[in-house]
């Protein structure tokens, strides 16, 4: 099973283990979601509300169109918690006043600062605890198949707190993070993004406990968690997000050297020992990322879509909207805008990549030693 698919079970199973030691229940089904809503709300005619929190991949959108046409079918409300990202995008949107939205981040990033600093959204008080659940076990046909029970049962991390993790990256490793984050042969980032996308915690929660404990320092890192709010903005602002590859003509590419990319046999050192690295631990820090996705598109000139599936397979953290963000940006911005396509490509790629990042390939992939 994929990485991130893993990770997410285990996460469902951390969260079923925490609402049992509340003395209540996490109730699990598996099947089309819809229908199954319909059948959990004729079984159990008492829940008033169906809440989700929103979601922006086309998958998502679809799914809870459907979702909130079976719930108010049968009466119940249905609300959509923007909470996906820091600002909440369709408020901010409206707070700029803007009618096209923005396409540049660093505009983008500068309104997003002056909004969190004026309407920042505080963290949802409520614990499992305080959670009233029912028991839906008997709802009959539905149960998750065996692998996936066995992923959600699997209590390997078991000890793995989002929340010590958070704390303990702000007060030991914040102070260094300019200069660690693109250092790749050092654990110089918080490793929060896997939870963040699995909703285990929220950008709320990183925004608030930055500035509780360390608002002096916490300026660049803040500016990445812009980065993940401006792609999910943009994959909602913009209709061409998540077809790109219909639009832009992809013909010129090929997939020839798409192999050697992915088994880590390009002969770049620094690529291949990224490529050791996603393969076998399921991580990638963002810079190397960056580097192996334009090795990918601009040097082996293949078509983005290839990386993008691969890191979809590969990545524990994976994202849809994220990770088409990182891949087709370059691909999007050679096509429109070369001069943010070359901010994002060392001057001489195989040069740079050779002579200076020999540090991180040895660490990654013994064979260069
Ligand atoms: C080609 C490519 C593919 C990517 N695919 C994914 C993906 O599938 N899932 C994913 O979560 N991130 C993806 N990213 C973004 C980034 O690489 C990761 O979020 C980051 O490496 C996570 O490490 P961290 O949690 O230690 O980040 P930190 O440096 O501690 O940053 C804190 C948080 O800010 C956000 N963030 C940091 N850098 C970026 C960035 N460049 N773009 C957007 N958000 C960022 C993440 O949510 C991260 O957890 C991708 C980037 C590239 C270039």
């Amino acid at each position: 099973m994929e990485h991130s698919g893993a990770g997410f079970l285990r996460a469902a199973g951390r969260l079923a283990r925490a609402y049992e030691a509340a003395g209540s229940r996490l109730n699990v089904f598996y099947g089309e979601p819809a229908s199954l809503l319909g059948r959990l709300l004729d079984a159990q005619p008492d829940i008033r509300e169906v809440v989700v929190h929103e979601d922006y991949t086309p998958y998502a959108i679809k799914r809870d169109r459907e979702l909130k046409e079976a719930a108010l079918a049968r009466g119940a409300a249905f609300t959509a918690l923007p909470d996906l990202s820091l600002a909440p995008l369709r408020d901010f949107h409206e707070w700029t006043g803007r009618q096209a939205p923005y396409k540049v981040f660093t505009p983008f990033y500068r309104q997003w600062r002056a909004f969190l600093a004026q309407r920042h959204t505080t963290v949802y008080a409520s614990a499992v605890s305080d959670l009233v659940t029912v028991d839906a076990a008997d709802l009959p046909d539905c149960a998750l198949p065996g692998t996936l029970k066995a992923a959600m049962d699997d209590q390997a991390g078991q000890a793995f707190d989002p929340e010590r993790r958070l704390r303990g990256f702000l007060q030991d490793a914040l102070a260094r993070y300019t200069e660690a984050r693109d250092a790749y042969g050092q654990d110089g980032t918080s490793r929060l993004s896997a939870s963040l996308n699995r909703g285990e915690i929220t950008a709320r929660r990183l925004y608030a406990a930055a500035g509780e404990l360390a608002p002096h320092l916490a300026e660049s890192w803040l500016r990445q968690l812009a980065w993940r709010d401006f792609y999910l903005y943009q994959s909602r602002m913009d209709k061409d997000y998540y077809h790109y590859e219909k639009k832009f003509d992809l013909s010129g590419l090929d997939d020839r050297h798409f192999a050697a990319w992915r088994d880590g046999k390009t002969g770049i050192p620094v690529i291949d020992a990224a490529m050791t690295q996603l393969n076998e631990t399921g991580w990638m820090p963002n810079r190397l990322r960056m580097i192996a996705a334009m090795f990918l598109t601009k040097n082996l000139r293949c078509p983005f879509i290839y990386g993008e599936r691969y890191f979809r397979l590969k990545l524990s953290d994976y994202d849809n909207a994220l990770n088409r963000g990182g891949l087709a940006v370059g691909l999007v911005a050679r096509l429109r805008c070369r001069a943010v396509f070359s901010h994002h490509e060392p001057r001489d790629p195989v040069q740079k990549v050779r002579s200076g990042r020999r540090l991180f390939a040895r660490l990654a992939s013994p064979r260069y030693d």
